[in-house]
């Protein structure tokens, strides 16, 4: 089954002078698949990962998330669609370093509205999942980097989205951290998680099941 799906997707920044990012991309992604988008400097990677995060709006074309033409879609459903459907994880792990592993965890959940036995469940399931079960009261500043980005994947499967998207996943990781991201990932694959990597990393161009290449606002075939 296609879990995403775009068809001529423009993007222009309406700045002085506009900015044409995107110029026609087309993609369509199959839940379970493993893909890597990568394009130097500027090429639109950001702009991309944002429109298929629901981030941010094209200028124009047609954007399907699981079937849903997202163009018109109110702020609420978009917001619920995101939540419901994507998880998130950036080079820099956006944790919150005050609060502990488990709070950021459930944090996330609260915004949710889970009860919270329910709530409970989820975290130790995801704690387990991501090797931090020792670490849930750890206040999150004191985590090494690998460890962050752990939690963060971990935060990002909590509502069990069908796609995971990530940014530089790997960016600020030496070999045996990404390692682990890039396991994490392929478990979440094999559960049928779309998995999108924006990168420069070869480790992950090598991991992936299919290399896009974002060239002139367009991905080359
Ligand atoms: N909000 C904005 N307003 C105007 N121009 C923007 C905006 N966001 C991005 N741009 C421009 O759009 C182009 C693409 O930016 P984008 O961040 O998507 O590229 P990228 O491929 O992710 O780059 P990098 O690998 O350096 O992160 C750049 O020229 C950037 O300056």
């Amino acid at each position: 089954m296609s879990v995403l799906e775009l068809k001529d997707i423009r993007k222009t920044y309406t700045v002085k002078p506009p900015v044409e990012v995107l110029k026609g991309v087309d993609l369509t992604v199959q839940a379970g698949e493993r893909i890597a988008i990568v394009g130097h400097s500027g090429a639109g990677k950001s702009t991309l990962l944002n429109i298929v995060g629901l981030l941010d709006e094209p200028s124009d074309g047609s954007y399907r998330l699981a079937g849903e033409e997202t163009k018109s879609l109110s702020a609420r459903r978009r917001d619920r669609l995101r939540a419901n459907m994507l998880g998130f994880v950036f080079q820099d792990y956006h944790v919150l370093g005050h609060r502990t592993v488990i709070e950021n965890l459930e944090l996330k959940l609260a915004i949710n509205s889970i009860p919270l036995k329910k709530r409970k469940e989820m975290v130790d399931r995801v704690l387990g999942q991501v090797g931090l079960d020792h670490r849930g009261d750890s206040l999150t500043r004191l985590l090494s980097g690998g460890e962050k980005q752990r939690l963060a994947i971990g935060r990002a499967m909590l509502t069990s989205p069908q796609v995971l998207l990530a940014d530089e996943p790997t960016g600020n990781l030496d070999e045996q951290n990404a390692g682990t991201v890039l396991n994490l990932f392929d478990e979440q694959a094999a559960g049928d998680v779309a998995v999108v990597v924006i990168t420069h990393d070869e480790r992950i161009s090598n991991w992936a099941d299919r290399v896009l290449h974002l060239i002139d606002g367009r991905i080359e075939k």
